[in-house]
């Protein structure tokens, strides 16, 4: 089968470089010229662990190429993965333009090049998008829409995309269900087959669900942080248990990235459209909007105020090992910080130029400690290893004042008070 997958972003190119790993035969088509040159001489535009090389084991083996348009690269495509973005739109919706863009593209190119062929659609889209285009694609004639939504997470890419969870395909005839099964024959996950609208569904419910795990948590270190208990050990004793289960139990400075925030909206915007009030989410938006002022806020009392002091950030991608700082917590510290008069030094292993480029005012160190060189307090902001694993000696004596913000509940808190440094977590002291 000739897979062409439209969009070569984090999905894509993880979509496109998985499924040719897989033995498939994969063009991708992306309408940003550069990045398209860019991967054809097999540099990843993003960063993303393993995946460079997997991209080019891909094109080295023939599997894997790349064009700029459908109609230049994908004429002979039996499916065709449409994986563009689906940002925020100013209501909250999702932005659903370079979507219906690519179903435009692909309608020219079964006009011109008429044949069977199935149209997957793995962005994440509201409910009752496939059908929108499947009613679009109707008229074309020969062309099944399936929903295949997609659940890895970036720093893990491209393992996710080759080991996924689950695959969940939604569709509404037998010949799109046989397509999907046979491309993902040999992957080993449980499989879902549904309608198109609950595999949308299943999406969003997903990330609101992880969403409001990782709020409830920020909530409960909040009543951690006046009982003096400690959310860390409350979390681990709550994760024993398998009907909670230990993962994205992890308070912190609230989630970012390119999807749960929003995912979340999006999914609150449509309930709306439809009369439902999902009180639940809204709280979870509400107080993830809101976690990194209440960190902050707690800095300013210690320090008695901000104005003035030189505070170092460590990380500053929205997680580690990416160089996304789409929603990334650090845009909201770093804003509180400039805007109460404080002097920002910064690190993060590969991030910093993405925000250099909002925020010139603040200071970019090469390495940890020229971060914290004279700063009167450190904040970590993200959990990368290279801002974890430091020589607190080192720490201390660079310094103007042992003052620690945890706001990943990363560093060693225990062993932090005990060798005289001011120590403070996400509901943990
Ligand atoms: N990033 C993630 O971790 C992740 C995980 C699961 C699902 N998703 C969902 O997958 C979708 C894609 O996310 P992403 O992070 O990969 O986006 P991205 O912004 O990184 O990449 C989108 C790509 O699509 C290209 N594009 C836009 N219009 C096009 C068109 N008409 N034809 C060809 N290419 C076009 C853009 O140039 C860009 O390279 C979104 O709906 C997102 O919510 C993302
Ligand atoms: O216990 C936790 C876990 C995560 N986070 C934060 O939550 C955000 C998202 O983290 P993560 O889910 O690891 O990253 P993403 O790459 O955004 O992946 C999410 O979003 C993707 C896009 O929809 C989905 O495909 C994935 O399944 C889903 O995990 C980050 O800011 C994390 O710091 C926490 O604060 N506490």
């Amino acid at each position: 089968m000739e897979v062409a997958v439209v969009g070569t972003g984090y999905v894509g190119l993880t979509t496109a470089v998985s499924f040719a790993l897989h033995g498939h035969r994969v063009t991708g088509v992306d309408v940003d010229a550069a990045k398209i040159n860019r991967l054809k001489q097999k540099i990843c535009p993003i960063y993303e662990p393993g995946l460079e090389e997997a991209l080019a084991r891909a094109i080295d083996s023939g599997a894997l190429r790349f064009a700029a348009s459908l109609k230049e690269g994908a004429r002979d495509a039996d499916v065709l993965f449409i994986c563009v973005g689906t940002p925020e739109a100013a209501d909250g919706s999702a932005d659903l333009s370079y979507l219906f863009a690519a179903v435009d593209d692909i309608r020219a190119l079964q006009a011109d090049v008429p044949k069977q062929r199935t149209v997957v659609i793995k962005s994440t889209v509201p409910v009752g998008t496939a059908d929108r285009v499947a009613a679009l694609l109707a008229a074309c004639g020969g062309i099944h829409v399936a929903s295949n939504p997609e659940f890895l997470r970036e720093g893990s890419a491209l393992q996710d995309a080759l080991s996924p969870s689950r695959i969940v395909i939604g569709a509404d005839a037998d010949e799109a269900f046989a397509v999907l099964k046979r491309l993902y024959e040999g992957v080993k996950a449980p499989r879902v087959f549904t309608t198109r609208a609950d595999a949308e569904l299943i999406k969003y419910a997903s990330n609101a669900f992880l969403a409001t795990k990782i709020s409830f948590m920020n909530e409960l270190a909040r009543l951690c942080a006046v009982l003096g208990t400690d959310v860390q050990t409350v979390a681990r004793g709550m994760g024993l248990d398998s009907r909670i289960g230990p993962e994205f139990l992890q308070a912190g400075l609230g989630f970012g990235g390119s999807c749960f925030p929003k995912d979340t909206i999006a999914l609150l915007q449509l309930a709306k459209q439809h009369g439902v009030s999902l009180s639940i989410l809204e709280k979870v938006r509400d107080l993830n909007a809101t976690q990194p002022d209440w960190f902050i806020a707690r800095l300013r009392d210690r320090l008695g105020t901000l104005h003035g002091k030189r505070i170092a950030v460590l990380g500053l991608a929205f997680k580690p090992n990416t160089d996304d700082i789409r929603e990334a917590p650090s845009l909201k510290v770093l804003n509180v910080l400039l805007r109460e008069g404080a002097a920002v030094s910064a690190y993060d292993p590969v991030a910093s130029p993405a925000v250099a480029r909002l925020f010139p005012q603040v200071t970019y160190a090469s390495d940890p400690y020229a971060a914290l060189q004279a700063a009167d307090a450190a904040v970590l902001v993200t959990e990368w290893k290279q801002c974890v694993d430091l020589d607190w000696q080192q720490v201390k004596a660079v310094m103007n004042a042992p003052v620690l913000f945890d706001g990943r509940n990363a560093w060693p808190a225990d062993a932090l008070s005990k060798a005289g440094f001011v120590y403070v977590g996400v509901g943990r002291s």
